[in-house]
């Protein structure tokens, strides 16, 4: 199937006291999925939540499909805990992972969708990362060094993106980190659809049309 462009706000800067009203708002007002920013303060200089916050946010929205942004050191770890908390698409960085494939496998018997990410510092080209394109069912370019919201979107990672489309037109390319409607061209251009967006949606004054806008464009290259 084509790739589809789909909005997935991230819920990093968002009141996390009060994450179940924050994420049923963004859906309220449109994002097709929620970006869920775990980190291990291991592989990322920072901490954030694991599987029991998720699957408590998972009882109070049942129907939205969830992404976590795995940003830890063992991937494998979690997997079994997070489809057990509801998580759809477990997203995680191959840089500190030996075998990729065997965890790519792991998540798929255990029933969620899997993507993999790399970091604009990463040793990984592109290249590289093709060879699980076999496997892989989303493919994260990241745009800032992982670790915390609100940094400036790097527009170098676009040829990483740029690759990505050309050798693979249907595969779903997800970009994530300082993007919003000021920088949603340059990522749409060169052909991400799966679009995570944390500060410039959560704070913006009004976050449907941040989503809207974003959405189209991104449809507009797709065509
Ligand atoms: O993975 C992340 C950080 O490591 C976040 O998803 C990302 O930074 C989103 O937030 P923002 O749009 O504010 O950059
Ligand atoms: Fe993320």
């Amino acid at each position: 199937m084509a790739p589809q462009a789909k909005i997935g706000p991230s819920i990093l800067n968002a009141d996390l006291a009060n994450l179940a009203a924050e994420s049923q708002k963004l859906l309220d007002n449109g994002a097709d999925y929620l970006h869920l920013d775990v980190m291990d303060g291991n592989f990322v200089p920072n901490l954030t939540f694991g599987h029991p916050m998720v699957k408590c946010l998972r009882n109070h929205i049942k129907n939205a499909y969830f992404e976590t942004h795995m940003m830890v050191n063992s991937p494998e770890q979690w997997i079994e805990p997070m489809a057990d908390a509801g998580v759809n698409l477990y997203t995680f960085h191959i840089e500190p992972v030996k075998d990729v494939c065997n965890v790519c496998r792991l998540v798929q018997e255990s029933g969620m969708k899997v993507g993999l990410a790399i970091k604009p510092a990463t040793k990984v080209s592109v290249e590289e990362l093709a060879r699980y394109m076999e496997v892989a069912d989303v493919v994260l370019v990241m745009t800032v060094e992982p670790g915390f919201g609100g940094q400036s979107f790097m527009a170098d990672m676009m040829p990483k993106v740029e690759w990505l489309r050309c050798n693979y037109p249907n595969i779903d390319i997800e970009v994530d980190g300082g993007v919003g409607p000021k920088t949603i061209e340059c990522c749409a251009k060169s052909g991400a659809n799966m679009i995570v967006s944390g500060t410039a949606v959560v704070g913006a004054p009004d976050q449907r049309q941040a989503i809207t806008q974003m959405r189209e464009v991104v449809q507009r290259y797709l065509k």
